[in-house]
């Protein structure tokens, strides 16, 4: 039986990190390794399938551009286009959840695309990265897999693109899906499904890579913010604002007067929560981002905005 023929992309990132002290997890340079070294360090890896591994980029995911996101999608789907039977992106984590979430809805394909990252550098004691890529392969390999939109794998977990969050700034054990849980489970080698999306993604949306992505901000609520900072964003230019609320999606009164004026002055502001979890409804004229998170919120304000859509919590309600 022939192996499917899997694309690496690299982009950067810890997993690619590399320093000079074995024990640390701060002071290294992160997307070091090329994609070359990434793939050597894995034994095993052209048993589970055929690679052809490429170098996207090597940057730090907190220097991530939508128009990053735009570009790697736009690979991305050249390569499945080109009859790649999946792709898996190694990318840092700390933005990951974000560029997971945007292919999700852009990328129009049935084949597994899975991201992956590590917490520790390369070069650390005990590095996770090395097990992470074997397992993303692993699921991409998986025929199951296919369907299921845009997936992330890290330590054995499989979450949807939508849900997954990164939790923790220091564990291996970063990642979560709060609202929703794992789609399923890599051990051993071998994947266990859980459970599929819900929501349309992919192919089952009217955003692409071409869709364009207007200028979105976040601000979050907290005790005595000011809401000077709220009307600022009038002059930014920005279409959007995604309100992380206190608790479930709440403004304090000059905060909800300030974010009035900003939708009267036609900014778009979608209301959700600092929390982590829970799902914000709409509330005081605001549409409400449901169960994403403001990060999450500002990837789907932008494509909903890029594409003219005029009912903002109607996306909310189906993305
Ligand atoms: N663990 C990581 O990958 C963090 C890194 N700063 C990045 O996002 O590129």
């Amino acid at each position: 039986m022939s192996l499917p023929r899997l694309c690496i992309v690299a982009t950067g990132g810890t997993i690619a990190g590399a320093g000079a002290r074995p024990q640390s997890t701060m002071a290294y340079a992160a997307g070091a390794l090329d994609v070359a070294e990434l793939c050597a360090r894995v034994p095993g890896l052209d048993e589970v399938a055929a690679i052809q591994a490429e170098q996207f980029a090597a940057i730090d995911s907190k220097n991530a551009t939508p128009a990053f996101w735009q570009s790697l999608a736009a690979r991305v789907q050249a390569l499945l286009d080109g009859g790649a039977d999946g792709v898996v992106v190694t990318h840092g984590t700390d933005t990951l959840e974000e560029t997971a979430y945007y292919l999700h809805l852009a990328l129009k394909t049935d084949r597994p695309v899975v991201l992956v990252g590590a917490m520790r550098p390369a070069t650390a004691l005990s590095p996770d990265g090395p097990l992470n890529l074997l397992d993303a392969v692993t699921v991409a390999a998986a025929p199951q897999a296919a369907g299921r939109g845009v997936l992330v794998a890290l330590n054995h977990q499989i979450l949807c693109a939508r849900d997954a969050a990164k939790t923790n700034a220091n564990r291996p054990d970063a990642f979560a899906a709060p609202n929703a849980g794992a789609l399923g489970w890599v051990q051993d080698g071998r994947v266990a499904w859980m459970g599929r999306p819900e929501r349309p993604h992919t192919r089952a949306t009217p955003f692409t890579a071409a869709t364009p992505l207007p200028q979105v901000e976040v601000l979050a609520g907290y005790a005595g913010g000011s809401a000077a900072l709220i009307r600022a964003v009038a002059a930014t230019g920005a279409r959007g604002l995604v309100w992380a609320g206190t608790g479930n999606g709440s403004a304090s009164a000059d905060a909800q007067e300030a974010l009035d004026e900003l939708r009267q002055g036609g900014v778009a502001v979608v209301r959700a929560t600092r929390t982590g979890s829970g799902c914000v409804a709409a509330s005081g004229g605001l549409p409400g981002a449901g169960t994403l998170s403001p990060w999450k919120a500002r990837v789907l304000l932008m494509l909903a905005l890029g594409a003219g859509t005029d009912d903002i919590q109607a996306a909310f309600d189906t993305y």
